[in-house]
């Protein structure tokens, strides 16, 4: 967690740092002044033509050492990104993993999806295709997987050739400087990926300069649509918008609940609910729901919450700070308070720590539910009669980033498939989770359809279509004196 400090608090604080705190224990973490806008877009800007005109071999070799250089500091990572965010050490382990493999698909990426292609003819000459960086890239982070999302656009942003300007979350600012710190070390010059630290603010000013060829952005879909605003007279920048959803889980006939509850478990609770792909909403046949709410109640009652290093291993940790605690709280009982019927109550177990125990919520008889991103450990559930409302109710938002049926026969899961509305949709499967080494995105408001992940190439390099001959040949022969 991390705030903005506004006025002096003692001596050694100026007006623009941010500090950030644990949030499993409220100590502080780390602080620093608030970078330079200007200075870091002048940098990048300068830094460009020579990092372009590198071999993609040369850069994919950084990428390489970038990713040893990980490797050899995986735990120290995987630790400070677990007092940074709050999430138990197992899972940032994973997070540090992803960050190394991030690497190897990317460069398997660049070539699948931006390489080079000719065609020869000896009459019309050469047809190449070709790709160009963009030049400078904005690339804005979120908190929940501070190291993970914020390199999924780095990585290949550098190998395509583009200079990269990093604005991480403000709530997570230390794990970001560890992060360009390895590429440092790896070799990336400094002025080819820098660390702008800042808030909202210094994320605006980056989108809004004319120097700036680029911004790719995860994040909330308020902030999304914010910088879609405000690129709206510049259709020349690319903008790759990866943000929330409202997933459903839809759960049909299956013999095997204890399965499916851990699945839904999975779905909606890990990283603390703080995913974008966490189930939001389940879907369940009403002739399922009472031996449904009875296996998953028991099982979330048995979720271990507790801090990161704690041993055993928590199922989770912390959110990120009070005021998603709070939010969270509200949320849970503004549902209740519009006729939501609580199953599993969320709970705040340390009042002074953001600790949130998983609330489970019939929202069926609700007649308007909000359709929000509750972004924490609270799933409403919904019951239905038939396949065809479900699907309706699955499709009953504005978003759309993933989906699971849990359950079902194959043509089940084909009508489903058939019909959701989203850019992730599983069987048997969890809504989370999702493969690096697949296209990663939504369609409504979780994404303008620039899917990150293994499609991130996509829009890190831009395609050029060259024809192209020795020697002059004229092609018209005809219509002459
Ligand atoms: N689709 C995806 O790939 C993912 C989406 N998310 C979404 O991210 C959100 C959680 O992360 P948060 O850090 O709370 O998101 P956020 O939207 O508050 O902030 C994300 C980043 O944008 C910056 N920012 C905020 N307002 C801005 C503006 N108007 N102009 C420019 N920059 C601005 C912030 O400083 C931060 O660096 C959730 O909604 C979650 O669903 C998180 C992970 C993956
Ligand atoms: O970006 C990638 O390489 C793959 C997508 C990914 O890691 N998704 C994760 C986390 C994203 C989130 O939900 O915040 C997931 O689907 O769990």
């Amino acid at each position: 967690m991390a705030i903005r400090i506004f006025e002096s608090a003692s001596n050694d604080v100026s007006e623009n740092a941010i500090i950030s705190f644990e949030p499993a224990t409220g100590k502080e973490l780390w602080r620093a002044e608030c970078g330079d806008v200007e200075l870091a877009v002048s940098n990048a800007r300068q830094a460009w033509p020579q990092w372009a005109a590198t071999s993609a071999t040369t850069r994919i070799e950084l990428m390489r050492r970038f990713a040893n250089e990980v490797r050899k500091q995986e735990e120290p990572f995987a630790e400070l990104i677990a007092r940074e965010t709050g999430k138990p050490l197992w899972e940032t382990r994973t997070e540090v993993s992803a960050v190394i493999g991030k690497v190897d698909i990317s460069v398997t990426a660049y070539a699948e999806r931006t390489g080079q292609r000719k065609l020869d003819s000896a009459l019309q000459g050469t047809a190449a295709l070709r790709h160009k960086p963009h030049g400078v890239m904005a690339v804005l982070g979120p908190y929940n997987f501070p190291a993970h999302l914020p390199n999924g656009h780095i990585v290949p942003a550098l190998i395509a050739g583009n200079t990269v300007i990093l604005k991480p979350s403000e709530k997570t600012p230390a794990v970001a400087e560890f992060l360009v710190k390895c590429f440092h070390t790896a070799g990336v010059p400094k002025d080819v990926l820098q660390l702008l630290i800042g808030g909202p603010d210094e994320g605006k000013a980056l989108v809004a300069h004319d120097d700036i060829d680029g911004v790719l952005f995860t994040g909330s879909a308020n902030a999304g649509i914010a910088i879609n605003k405000a690129l709206a007279e510049n259709p020349g920048k690319i903008v790759a918008l990866e943000m929330g959803g409202n997933n459903p889980l839809v759960l049909w006939d299956t013999p095997k609940l204890n399965d499916a509850a851990a699945l839904i478990v999975q779905s909606a609770f890990t990283t603390a609910g703080q995913r974008c792909t966490a189930a939001r909403r389940l879907i369940v046949k009403s002739s399922m729901y009472d031996a449904t709410i009875e296996t998953l109640t028991r099982l979330t009652e048995r979720i271990i919450i507790g801090a990161p290093f704690d041993d055993p291993q928590p199922f989770m940790g912390t959110v990120i700070d009070e005021h998603a605690a709070d939010q969270l709280t509200e949320a849970y009982l503004g549902l209740m308070s519009d006729g939501g019927k609580p199953i599993t109550h969320m709970r705040r177990p340390h009042g002074d720590l953001p600790f949130v125990t998983p609330g489970i919520i019939d929202t069926t008889a609700m007649t308007s539910r909000p359709d929000a991103e509750i972004f924490g450990p609270l799933l409403q559930v919904i019951r239905v009669d038939d396949f065809d409302e479900a699907i309706a109710e699955a499709n009953n938002t504005r978003f759309g980033l993933s989906a699971s049926l849990v359950g079902g026969s194959p043509k089940d899961y084909s009508r489903f498939w058939a019909n959701i509305r989203a850019g992730i949709v599983n069987w048997n499967r969890p809504t989370n989770g999702a493969s690096s080494a697949a296209p990663f995105g939504g369609i409504g408001l979780s994404g303008n359809h620039r899917p990150a992940a293994f499609y991130a190439a996509d829009y890190c390099a831009y395609p050029v279509a060259s024809t192209e001959m020795e020697q002059p040949r004229a092609s018209v022969g005809v219509g002459f004196n």
